[in-house]
C-alpha cells in the first residue's frame, strides 16, 4: 500500500516532510528545472489539467518531469474531455513519451459536461488506465466537503472509487484539496479510517505565497478561509500585504498525526511559486 505514495517514504514515520509530492501547471516547467537539485529523485509531481492548454504542451510537461528524474502524475479532468478518443490519445501519448504509470482523475471545475465523462468515476470505469499499464490512480479527497455533494454522498463516492480502482488491479491514492484548517483535516482523516478506507492519503498543503494569491485560490477552489481559520494559519486579516507559509499548519500535523490517521504524506500546491515552495520545504525540514 505504501508503494502508492511513491518513492522516498522509507523514513516517513519519523519525518513529516519525507516523501512529499508537488503539484505543477504547464507554466512551472522552468521553476521545476531550477528547483530540481533540491527535490529528491522519484518525487511524485502532479500535473494539472486546465482548460485551454494544448495537448502538445501537456505532453511536453509530463516528459519534462520524467526527464528530470521525477514521477509524473498527470491529472485528467473528466468534464473537460470531449471524447473517448481525446482521452485515450492523451493517455497513449504520455505513456509512450514518459512511461507514465500514475494518473489522477478529477471532475474539473466546469458546470457543462463537454463529453462522455461527467465525473471521475466514469474515467476510472472506462478501463483505459489499467489497459495502458497504470499502477496507481489518484482521486480527490475533500476534508471541507464538496461543492456538489452532501458529506454522505462524498464518503460513498470515495469508497466506490477506491473499491473500483482496486478491483481493476490498481492502487488508489487519495490527494486532498488544500486547506488552511489542520483540525478539520485531522477529523476528516479519523472519519475516513473509521469508515474502513485504508488507501494512503496525501494531505494538500498550500505553498508559501502572497496572502492575496492564497485568498484568490481559496475563493476559486472553494476552500474555507474564515478569519478564525486564517488566524490559526498565521494570517491576520488586518494585514493582507506580505506572504504566509504553512509553518503552523505543519506544526499541528507534526504534533497530532498518529496511527489513527493511517498512511499519510504531504502534497504541496505551489500556486505559481514552485521554486519558493521547494526552498521553503528544505528550510522547514532542516529547522525541525
Ligand atoms: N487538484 C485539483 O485539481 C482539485 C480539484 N478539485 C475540484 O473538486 C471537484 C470535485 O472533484 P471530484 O472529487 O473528482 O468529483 P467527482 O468526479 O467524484 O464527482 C462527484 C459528483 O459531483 C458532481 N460534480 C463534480 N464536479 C462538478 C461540477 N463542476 N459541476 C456540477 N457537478 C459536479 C459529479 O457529476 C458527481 O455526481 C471538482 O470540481 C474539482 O475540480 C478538488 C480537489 C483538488
Ligand atoms: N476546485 C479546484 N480546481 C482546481 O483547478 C484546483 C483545485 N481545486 N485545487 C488546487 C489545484 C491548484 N490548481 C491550480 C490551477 C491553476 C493555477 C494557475 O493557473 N496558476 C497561474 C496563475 C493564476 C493566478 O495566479 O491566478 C500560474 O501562473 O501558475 C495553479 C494551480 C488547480 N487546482
Amino acid at each position: 500500500m505504501k508503494a502508492a505514495l511513491g518513492a522516498n517514504v522509507a523514513y516517513a514515520e519519523t519525518n513529516l516532510i519525507d516523501g512529499f509530492s508537488l503539484e505543477m501547471t504547464a507554466r512551472d516547467v522552468d521553476s521545476l528545472n531550477a528547483a530540481a537539485s533540491n527535490i529528491a529523485a522519484g518525487t511524485p509531481v502532479a500535473i494539472t489539467f486546465l482548460p485551454g492548454e494544448s495537448y502538445d504542451a501537456r505532453v511536453a510537461v509530463v516528459r519534462a518531469v520524467r526527464k528530470l528524474g521525477f514521477e509524473p502524475m498527470p491529472h485528467f479532468s473528466a468534464r473537460l474531455l470531449q471524447s473517448v478518443g481525446e482521452f485515450e490519445c492523451y493517455l497513449h501519448r504520455i505513456c509512450e513519451a514518459a512511461n507514465v504509470t500514475r494518473c489522477f482523475v478529477i471532475a474539473g471545475d466546469t458546470a457543462k459536461v463537454e463529453g462522455p465523462f461527467p465525473d471521475s468515476m466514469s474515467l476510472i470505469a472506462s478501463g483505459a488506465f489499467e489497459r495502458y499499464g497504470a499502477s496507481v490512480l489518484g482521486i480527490a479527497g475533500h476534508p471541507e466537503g464538496h461543492p456538489h455533494m452532501t458529506d454522505e454522498q462524498c464518503w460513498q463516492t470515495l469508497e466506490t472509487k477506491c473499491a473500483e480502482i482496486g478491483r481493476r488491479g490498481m492502487a488508489p491514492l487519495i490527494v486532498t484539496q488544500f486547506a488552511f484548517d489542520a483540525d478539520r483535516t485531522l477529523r476528516w482523516l479519523e472519519t475516513l479510517r473509521s469508515r474502513g478506507i485504508v488507501a494512503p492519503v496525501r494531505i494538500g498543503v498550500p505553498g508559501p505565497a502572497g496572502i492575496k494569491t492564497l485568498m484568490r485560490f481559496a475563493a476559486r477552489c472553494g476552500v474555507g478561509a474564515s478569519t478564525t481559520v486564517l488566524a490559526k494559519y498565521g494570517i491576520s486579516i488586518g494585514r493582507l500585504i506580505g506572504s504566509a507559509g504553512p509553518d503552523r499548519l505543519l506544526d499541528t500535523f507534526a504534533r497530532s498525526l498518529g496511527p489513527q490517521h493511517g498512511l499519510v504524506r504531504l502534497h504541496f500546491y505551489p500556486f505559481g511559486g514552485l521554486e519558493k515552495t521547494v526552498a521553503w520545504i528544505r528550510d522547514y525540514d532542516s529547522a525541525h
